[in-house]
């Protein structure tokens, strides 16, 4: 089980923007992992090596990141067990030698790390979320609550509304083959009212599978949402979350002021559009009280510790908050937010902080705080769905892939299908024991 070599190339991504596969040679075969990359990036995340030379994909290929994979990271990883994945990561992190990943990349280091342990678990014989459950010493293997982005905005989209994504949260759903047909089925039912509402070209989609319709104000997709939820027949089953990605419309120069209309240049802009972090706080108060909110995430900017920590104590006991660009699945950040109750809540991105062992890190540092834990893929992604058997084996509870639909969307929802009826099969044969999250899926 020890690496013969480590071999990368560029592909592309969902968004048709270059990214890295790699493969790890082994005597025992050959296994592999694509990595995915974000839009709304937060500043604080591992550094994403692209190439630059605007001759090829406008300067932003990968091939610098593929040379280290190829020339630097190969031959120092000879020789080395693929089940030592600390080791492993270790030793990339040693090679190179910065704090935020950018000489080799935190793309190419991610990309090794992920296809090391997918190695490790197919020698071993057993399924990666039971390889990752065992690096992280977690006994608790569960089916996550999916989140599904249905809704697009923010970066995600080309309409005028501020906040990212509006997701579907079906905690009442027995199981997660049950909560993928909940998803589905609102799915359609919220394009069928958004055709009547807004017209047929209103259900074009986002980067994430969301519908992206012509709205400018967070209420209106909140009414949307309940609107396909009621009509559906999940009231009471399927609460709505809320990622407003709020750095991208953060000005920390301009009096701290959020801009709700960030995305309109023209003359129409609103001047009502901008708000100080305590009208921001209000409105979000307000969205609570009228909508069935599971969780925010990314309520404000990415550096501003003082307004996440304002709506934690004054919402927190209620619902999750959830930081994303502010930790950015740093484990620095994180004991920083657990001490300062900054938020309740943690967005688990492998590629946001570039191995395996700081993503189980990061996420027993929440675990231990009590904290909820939501496993997540990149606006950017490929067919790969480690994360599927990450969020499994970590037995987080929650998982968001983007809407039930697109299909480097799916082969998350559909792998972890999958899962559950493998979980199912072994409860049958040998009274193993796994759950659903549902309703357990955060409660304060
Ligand atoms: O903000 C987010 O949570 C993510 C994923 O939905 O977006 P991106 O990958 O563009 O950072
Ligand atoms: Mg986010």
């Amino acid at each position: 089980m020890s690496i013969q070599s480590v071999k990368a190339r560029e592909i592309l991504d969902s968004r048709g923007n270059p990214t890295i596969e790699v493969e790890v040679w082994t005597n025992e075969g050959m296994f592999s992992a694509k990595v995915p990359s974000g839009a709304s990036t937060g500043i604080h995340e591992a550094y994403e090596l692209r190439d630059g030379d605007k001759s090829r994909y406008f300067g932003f290929g990968v091939l610098k990141a593929v040379c280290n994979v190829n020339n630097l990271i190969s031959p120092i990883l000879k020789g080395m067990r693929v089940d030592n994945q600390k080791a492993i990561d270790d030793k990339m992190i040693e090679l190179d030698g910065t704090k935020n990943k950018s000489k080799l990349g935190a793309n190419a280091i991610v990309g090794v790390s992920m296809a090391v342990a997918r190695a490790a678990a197919s020698i071993k014989g057993i399924p990666l979320y039971r390889y990752i459950s065992e690096l992280a010493g977690n006994s608790n293997i569960r089916l996550p609550v999916p989140c599904f982005n249905v809704i697009n905005g923010g970066k995600h989209a080309g309409n005028r509304l501020p906040f990212q994504e509006f997701m579907l949260v079906p905690h009442g759903a027995p199981n997660f083959k049950e909560a993928l047909r909940y998803g589905s089925e609102v799915y359609h039912s919220l394009k069928e009212i958004i055709k009547e509402r807004y017209g047929i070209d209103a259900t074009n989609v986002g980067d994430e599978g969301g519908f992206a319709p012509s709205l400018s104000s967070p209420d209106e997709a909140l009414t949307l949402l309940v609107d396909a939820i009621n009509h559906s027949g999940y009231e009471g089953v399927i609460k709505i979350a809320v990622d407003s990605a709020a750095s991208e419309f953060w000005n920390p120069k301009d009096s701290q002021s959020y801009d709700l209309d960030f995305k309109n240049t023209s003359s129409s802009h609103s001047i009502n559009s901008l708000n100080n972090g305590e009208q921001l706080l209000s409105k979000y108060v307000e969205i609570l009280k009228k909508y069935p909110i599971a969780f925010f995430e990314d309520p404000f900017g990415e550096d501003d510790w003082e307004n996440h920590s304002k709506i934690t104590a004054e919402i927190g006991m209620k619902i999750q908050i959830i930081g994303d660009d502010l930790l950015c699945t740093n484990p620095e950040r994180i004991k920083k937010a657990i001490a300062e109750k900054t938020v309740n809540s943690l967005l688990l991105k492998i590629n946001q902080i570039g191995t395996l062992t700081e993503t189980i890190e990061a996420a027993k540092l929440a675990k231990d705080a009590g904290w909820g834990c939501l496993v997540s893929h990149r606006s950017g992604e490929t067919d790969d769905h480690f994360i599927a058997d990450l969020v499994v084996g970590l037995g987080t509870g929650e998982i968001k892939s983007g809407a039930p639909c697109r299909f480097e969307r799916l082969a998350k929802y559909n792998r972890l299908m999958k899962i559950e009826e493998e979980l199912e099969k072994a409860h049958r044969a040998n009274g193993n024991l796994f759950e659903f999250a549902g309703d357990d899926f955060y409660h304060f």
